[in-house]
């Protein structure tokens, strides 16, 4: 008998980090319509900002027609949606709660609750939704529900006083929508603003403010320009401690605590980690100018 010939095994592109799938019989096709549909759909967004850079309006609209050619965004959040249901690895929320239990174990016997923006927010019913010491306010670019409200975090207006300040904000798989790895720096960055110091209303619970961060794995692990040490070296200089970190074969799950101890840096798109097989994703950290 002859040995089963092995397989090299290769790192997982971006495009094939949802967790599997649905029901067993629609699996196959339904993954990977719902990976295509996902993948197709990022490209499409970077392609439209190159040619926005560039100044092709011809090229824009016909990468808009495109876009919607192929469902447009609710399409996308749909393919996203199926990769959140628990026969795909489930919703993301549940690591945030596991994680944050203890701190909010106290808020349970009294009416306060913890402030909570999730941006990218595609259900009222995830775990930190259902989760009654927790107060969210849900956005997304395109609400599939009325509890979402449709705003770009980006364009939300800035916070006057800690009433429109948050505990804690959530991005998952938020940030590698981004097309440009310009925006990717400037959404971290503006995370800071939103973030609240003061504890949570007639309570005694504290609460360090915090970002939670869920990634394809790929973005981190096999891209060319950028590496877990190059993600921490961003978030450091922005004013973050990692406190949490959870890694699986699709996604990785980050907590991290606002120390307000922040040192500016730039961070330009170098090659870290050169390869062939690698994808292309960056984050730019730009310096403010004052
Ligand atoms: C892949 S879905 C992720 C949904 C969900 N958070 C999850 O973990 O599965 C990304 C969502 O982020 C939303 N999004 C991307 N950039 C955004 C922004 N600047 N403001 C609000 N929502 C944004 C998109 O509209 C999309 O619905």
């Amino acid at each position: 008998m002859t040995a089963k010939k092995q397989r090299s095994k290769r790192p997982a592109l971006l495009s094939h980090t949802r967790p599997p799938t649905l029901r067993k019989n629609e699996a196959a096709l339904s993954a990977k319509a719902t990976r295509n549909l996902i993948r197709s759909h990022h490209t499409l967004l970077k392609q439209r900002t190159q040619a926005l850079r560039v100044g092709n309006q011809a090229l824009v609209d016909k990468i808009d027609a495109q876009i919607q050619e192929n469902g447009g965004l609710e399409s996308y959040q749909l393919a996203s949606k199926i990769g959140q249901s628990s026969e795909r690895g489930g919703d993301s929320s549940k690591v945030l709660i596991e994680w944050i239990s203890p701190q909010i174990a106290d808020l349970k016997t009294t009416s306060s609750k913890l402030r909570v923006l999730e941006v990218g927010a595609l259900s009222t019913k995830n775990a930190c939704s259902l989760n009654e010491t927790l107060d969210v306010t849900r956005i997304d670019l395109n609400s599939q529900e009325p509890g979402i409200l449709k705003q770009d975090f980006m364009e939300r207006p800035l916070p006057l006083s800690d009433e429109d300040r948050f505990h804690l904000i959530s991005l998952s798989l938020v940030l590698n929508y981004v097309p440009d790895p310009v925006g990717r720096g400037e959404m971290l960055k503006r995370c800071v603003t939103f973030l609240r110091q003061s504890p949570p209303v007639d309570s005694s619970t504290t609460f360090t403010p915090s970002l939670f961060l869920v990634l394809p794995a790929p973005c981190v692990a096999n891209s060319r320009y950028l590496t877990e040490q190059r993600l921490e070296e961003i978030l450091t200089s922005i004013g973050f401690s990692l406190t949490k970190n959870k890694q699986t074969s699709k996604l990785i799950y980050q907590l991290w605590e606002y120390s307000g101890k922040r040192q500016p840096r730039e961070f330009r798109k170098e090659i870290l980690n050169p390869g062939r097989t690698r994808n292309n994703f960056a984050i730019i950290v730009k310096r403010d100018v004052k």
